[in-house]
């Protein structure tokens, strides 16, 4: 029956959700521990991870370069606000850090799949629970779609709650005659084309962590509270939704969904279970500011190693990847899962040491390689890459990021074309077929909001509409519809790929659509 697989997945999750609400409710009480000041470890006495960390520690990232950093002013100010930062609480706790470590473990090896998006920068003035619901509502649509579809439990990643740094390919922007220091995300200055707005203000630093606190709050009553639960599927609609083919797939598979449900507690299934009224959601963002993410960076108690709470998932961006520098340093020696972007500049040798240092005692779900090339270029390298890091024995969860090599100007605006966005991950996922390797999931920035930044796709954005509703404060995002869209071609592919498994090994299988 075409709803049996996507019934039987959700009861699988519904039995591994239950550790993590035993760490939720952890939480509350070590993180009371975590907030009292910090106690200074250099080393990590025996506990199996991090045993290679040598000396590191939460600051030894300063005796290396670190790139794109903020040119604050006043130095003694920025100590200050720092200081302010390491005596808030910490935003998430250890052993949720160490749930995801288990899912992003089981993406690697193709028993569930990584969605994982958001805005590209989080904004001080785009900041409303509404706009966070809407993200958060789409992200779950998106899931079920995958879940439903392609018969995987899906991980679900926001780009939300601290995606706030950006790093930039120039350091002054231009207009006329006038250059500025380049805007670097509402953390450290301000978009406006002003002098004073570009001047980095360390305590943008303060705001930022407490927008990222209140982000959180909200996401975990959601997640929790009854707002996810599967039994609310078809209250999930937004707008567009009656007029547009991907709404109208979406009311259609919630229907099936809810059928399947329905059988399912004829069964037996309680009403109260935990699938029913609420789902697992991790925050991420780009590690990049580093004076924020040591501040938030604390030794776990019930490990005595160093997790950084500001997000349960931090990965490394393309342009600070360097194997010297500052940002690797540092995130070799949080024990939060990572990932780390990947262009088509990456020689396969560059890639195995990288991730060694990464991963130095190769734990499966604590590295995602995320990478993001364009789809032509993808086709080219991503193969030498996969065959590096087989032929190396070293585990990742591999990750396809199919919007930052697809940027370009149009119009005056950045913009991305739906149809090379959808290329990208296509071609991701036939080089994964023909390496026999494992699509481990999708990295994507997006909104719920109706938006209009990329072109085409169902929602037909054309060039002409991208000043209509261009809210993004650096690139452009999916809107809603395109999110939507993304998600029934990545269903339709996680589901050939299952049946292309069970057909060598002779089984059978019916999925949703
Ligand atoms: O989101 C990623 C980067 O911050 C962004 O692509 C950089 O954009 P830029 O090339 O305009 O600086
Ligand atoms: C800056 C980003 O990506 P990349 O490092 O791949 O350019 C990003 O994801 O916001």
């Amino acid at each position: 029956m075409a709803t049996t697989i996507g019934a039987k997945q959700q009861l699988q999750r519904g039995a591994s959700c239950r550790p993590a609400r035993a760490g939720l409710k952890r939480a509350v009480r070590v993180q009371a521990i975590a907030s009292e000041p910090r106690v200074a470890v250099t080393s990590n006495n025996g506990a199996a991870p991090g045993t290679t960390l040598g000396d590191w520690s939460p600051e030894s990232w300063r005796k290396r370069t670190a790139h794109q950093q903020p040119n604050y002013p006043d130095k003694e100010e920025v100590a200050k606000a720092c200081g302010e930062i390491k005596s808030y609480p910490p935003l998430i706790f250890a052993g949720e850090c160490r749930n995801l470590q288990e899912r992003l473990a089981k993406a690697a090896v193709g028993e569930a799949f990584i969605l994982q998006g958001g805005d590209c920068a989080e904004a001080f003035t785009q900041f409303s629970a509404n706009q966070i619901r809407d993200t958060y509502r789409v992200l779950l649509q998106m899931s079920v779609v995958m879940m439903f579809g392609g018969g995987v439990p899906v991980v679900k990643l926001g780009r939300m709650a601290g995606q706030f740094a950006k790093p930039r390919s120039a350091d002054l922007e231009t207009k006329g005659d006038v250059s500025l220091p380049s805007y670097r995300g509402d953390i450290i200055n301000g978009p406006e084309f002003t002098e004073q707005a570009r001047i980095p203000d360390p305590w943008r630093l303060v705001r930022a962590y407490n927008q990222s606190a209140a982000t959180l709050n909200l996401l975990r009553g959601f997640s929790t509270g009854g707002y996810a639960g599967l039994k609310r599927i078809a209250n999930w609609n937004l707008d567009f939704m009656a007029n547009s083919d991907e709404g109208k797939a979406y009311m259609d598979l919630a229907r099936r969904v809810d059928e399947a449900l329905q059988f399912m507690m004829a069964c037996g299934l309680s009403s109260d279970s935990d699938i029913m009224s609420e789902t697992e959601f991790y925050t991420s963002h780009e590690c990049l500011l580093l004076d924020y993410e040591e501040a938030l960076t604390r030794l776990d108690s019930t490990t005595n190693t160093w997790y950084d709470c500001s997000a349960h998932f931090l990965w490394c961006g393309e342009r600070t990847r360097q194997l010297d520098a500052s940002h690797v340093e540092f995130m070799r020696g949080i024990q939060n899962p990572i990932g780390v972007k990947v262009s088509d500049k990456m020689d396969p040798a560059e890639l195995v040491s990288l991730i060694a240092s990464l991963n130095p005692d190769n734990t499966p779900g604590r590295l995602a390689v995320i990478v993001r090339m364009g789809a032509e270029k993808l086709r080219a390298k991503f193969p030498a890459l996969i065959e590096a890091v087989e032929q190396a024995g070293q585990v990742v969860t591999w990750v396809c990021d199919p919007m930052h090599g697809n940027t370009e100007s149009c119009n005056g605006f950045k913009t991305r074309r739906y149809d090379n966005v959808r290329a990208e991950v296509e071609a991701f996922f036939d080089v994964h077929d023909a390496m026999g390797s494992v699509p481990g999931g999708v990295h994507l920035e997006m909104t719920g909001d109706n938006v209009t930044e990329c072109v085409g796709g169902g929602s037909a954005v054309g060039e002409e509409d991208l000043n209509t509703r261009y809210h993004t404060h650096c690139d452009p995002r999916l809107n809603a519809e395109q999110s939507l869209e993304m998600a029934f071609y990545v269903a339709s592919r996680l589901r050939q790929r299952k049946e292309k498994i069970a057909k060598q090994k002779n089984q059978h299988i019916t999925l949703a659509f």
